[in-house]
């Protein structure tokens, strides 16, 4: 099968469900003294980019972590796909966790593999550790992994090694692996941190499109508000833990957004 086909089969079976991809309920998380949130509660629909946005210390990476379980709420609950996460056992959090796309600033490829490979590594939800780890794909894995790096209008740089694409390049490779994967959740950790202005606005625009076209929810936390206006469906801004904004990006006001960062958190 060539690229194209598999790419518009992919499109297909992914319809969008109308139930939300993730819901916090009520989430309350201290550590020691210091309340990091405070009875937050959003939601995020198939399709939707929502903007995390928030001065340094308002609670962005604890959300993270909390989804991710990687810190326990102590009240309130976090729903993924439709699974509250504070139920899981052991295996179905590495499940959980499995089907969840993680995009982060620093890429997080490996350096010395191609495009392809660190393309592919988004099937291991999908094929058994030992081909992963020994590199062995299908074709169909192959194909998979190509149509994505077409998407993100890279096929020309499947065989080129990670550490020489730039940094733009990087980050829609991990776009690509994100659809490799076929996630229908896709947390993004200040993905364009470390980019330049034109990178940044394309990296946020291919993932605005493919969260479109395959029903993806994307959260992605953000320090540049006018990226958040352009690229994000909705935005929710935290402020000292507690959730003091949360809109569709039209409604929201340049006095709003500045008042999230008025004064220091
Ligand atoms: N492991 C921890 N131990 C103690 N305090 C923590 C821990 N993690 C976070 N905090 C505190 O919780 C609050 C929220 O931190 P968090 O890292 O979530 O903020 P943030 O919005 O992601 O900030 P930044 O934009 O700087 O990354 C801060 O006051 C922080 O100091």
């Amino acid at each position: 099968m060539t690229v194209m086909p598999l790419l518009k089969a992919m499109k297909a079976e992914s319809t969008p469900a109308t139930r939300p991809v993730l819901r916090l309920s009520g989430v309350t998380k201290a550590f020691n003294s210091v309340i990091a949130l405070d009875n937050v509660s959003f939601s995020i629909n198939p399709g939707e980019v929502v903007a995390l946005l928030g001065p340094s210390g308002a609670g962005k990476s604890t959300i993270f972590r909390c989804i991710s379980r990687l810190a326990e709420v102590d009240a309130g609950h976090v729903t993924v796909l439709g699974q509250d996460v504070g139920s899981l056992d052991r295996r179905a959090l590495r499940e959980q966790r499995r089907a969840i796309g993680l995009i982060f600033q620093q890429f997080n490829l490996i350096p010395r593999l191609t495009a392809l490979d660190n393309t592919l590594s988004g099937r291991l939800g999908h094929v058994s550790t030992w081909r992963v780890l020994l590199r062995q794909f299908s074709m169909a894995d192959r194909q998979i992994a190509l149509a994505a790096l077409d998407r993100v209008g890279l096929l020309d740089k499947a065989y080129q090694r990670a550490d020489s694409l730039s940094g733009g390049q990087q980050q829609r490779v991990a776009i690509a692996r994100v659809l490799t994967q076929q996630s229908r959740l896709v947390l993004a950790d200040e993905p364009v941190a470390s980019l330049d202005p034109a990178s940044a606005s394309n990296v946020l625009r291919v993932l605005h499109e493919i969260a479109r076209e395959r029903g993806i929810g994307v959260l992605c936390s953000l320090h540049q508000t006018d990226l958040a206006l352009h690229y994000a469906d909705r935005i929710v801004a935290m402020r000292k833990g507690k959730l003091v904004l949360d809109d569709r990006t039209e409604n929201i006001s340049a006095e709003q957004i500045n008042g999230i960062y008025g004064e220091p958190a």
